[in-house]
């Protein structure tokens, strides 16, 4: 399988970021995003801007007809996530290949489920420091794509896109288990992002010792305890590695949901508490702490004007 089609949908941090290395690398006959009608109207009249220079992207309508991609890359935010399905339907063909950049494990469920298994293949973003303001991104560090398909072998529509990655000068890695580096990553969401909201902190609230970081950790553990029911294996050793790297970040900056707390804009919970509540009650296991988090965050959340 070869890819020529790439289409994108969400033109947000990670959108704009990788829309415009695909676009550089291949041009915007082969690259586009698919965009409503008053969002492509919006975004043409403002362009993007990545790391000062304009972005030359190319968007189709998504009521077009005929227009199939072969691969398509997910980018919205979970609360986007069945607006954008919607939006990507035309556009599926046979042999297309779907990818999401979204934190969790929630979305994949969502595509596999609307979509088919087969057209599915995992991703997990992590690593970059994109940060969007308005139209205009920017980043030092691009990150990396770790991917996989659902039972880890080397598949034709995997190498298809590892060979465009490569192509397109992408930094991706296909791990021996993707499943347990979507279940880390979603360890480590599930305790900064939502103890950095509740608590309405930075990350330099959550290095030093106290209560927010003792939350942190139990809610952390939560997660191991559903993966392992989930049959993913996450060690006590996970955790300390993500607390050294905690230790390491600006203690000024603060994860995405603290920023979406900040900003009024409702959260991405369903990815995270809502994920691991919602396997507590289908295995029969507590989740007190995730059960707190997923009320004050609603509860946040209804309290903006
Ligand atoms: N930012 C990062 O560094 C990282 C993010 N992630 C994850 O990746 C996902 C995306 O994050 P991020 O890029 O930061 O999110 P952003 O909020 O920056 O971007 C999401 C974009 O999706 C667009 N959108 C929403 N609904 C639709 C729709 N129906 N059709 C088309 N576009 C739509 C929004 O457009 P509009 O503005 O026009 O409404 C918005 O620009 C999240 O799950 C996040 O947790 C993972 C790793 C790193
Ligand atoms: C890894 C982390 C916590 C980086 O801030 C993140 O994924 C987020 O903010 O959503």
């Amino acid at each position: 399988m070869r890819i020529n089609k790439i289409a994108l949908i969400g033109a947000g941090a990670l959108g704009v970021l990788y829309g415009n290395r695909l676009t550089e690398a291949f041009g915007n006959e082969r690259v586009y995003f698919i965009a409503d009608h008053e969002r492509a109207a919006r975004y043409q009249k403002n362009p993007f801007t990545c790391n000062g220079r304009i972005c030359d992207f190319h968007y189709v309508e998504d009521a077009v007809k005929n227009e199939t991609a072969d691969l398509i890359i997910i980018a919205v935010k979970y609360t986007g996530i069945d607006n954008a399905v919607k939006s990507i339907r035309n556009f599926v063909g046979e042999e297309t290949v779907i990818i999401s950049l979204l934190n969790g494990i929630a979305s994949e469920k969502v595509i596999a489920e609307s979509f088919g298994q087969e057209h599915l293949l995992y991703c997990v973003a992590q690593g970059m420091d994109a940060v969007k303001e308005g139209p205009h991104l920017h980043y030092d560090n691009g990150g990396i794509l770790l991917l996989g398909s659902q039972d880890n072998t080397k598949t034709a529509h995997l190498e298809a896109v590892a060979e465009i990655l490569e192509e397109a000068d992408i930094p991706y890695k296909i791990p021996q288990d993707i499943h347990y580096c979507l279940w880390n990553k979603l360890m480590l969401n599930t305790g900064v992002n939502q103890i950095a909201a509740v608590f309405a902190t930075n990350y330099g609230g959550l290095q030093k010792e106290g209560e927010a970081r003792k939350l942190m950790l139990k809610a952390m553990e939560e997660v191991r305890t559903a993966a392992a029911y989930e049959g993913v294996r996450l060690t006590e050793s996970d955790i300390t590695e993500w607390m050294r790297v905690l230790d390491t970040l600006n203690p000024e900056g603060m994860p995405s949901m603290r920023q979406d707390t900040k900003a009024h804009r409702k959260t991405e919970v369903d990815l995270f508490s809502g994920t691991i509540c919602r396997l507590g009650k289908k295995y029969g296991f507590e989740t007190p702490v995730n059960d707190f988090l997923y009320e004050q965050i609603l509860k946040i959340e209804a309290s903006y004007d």
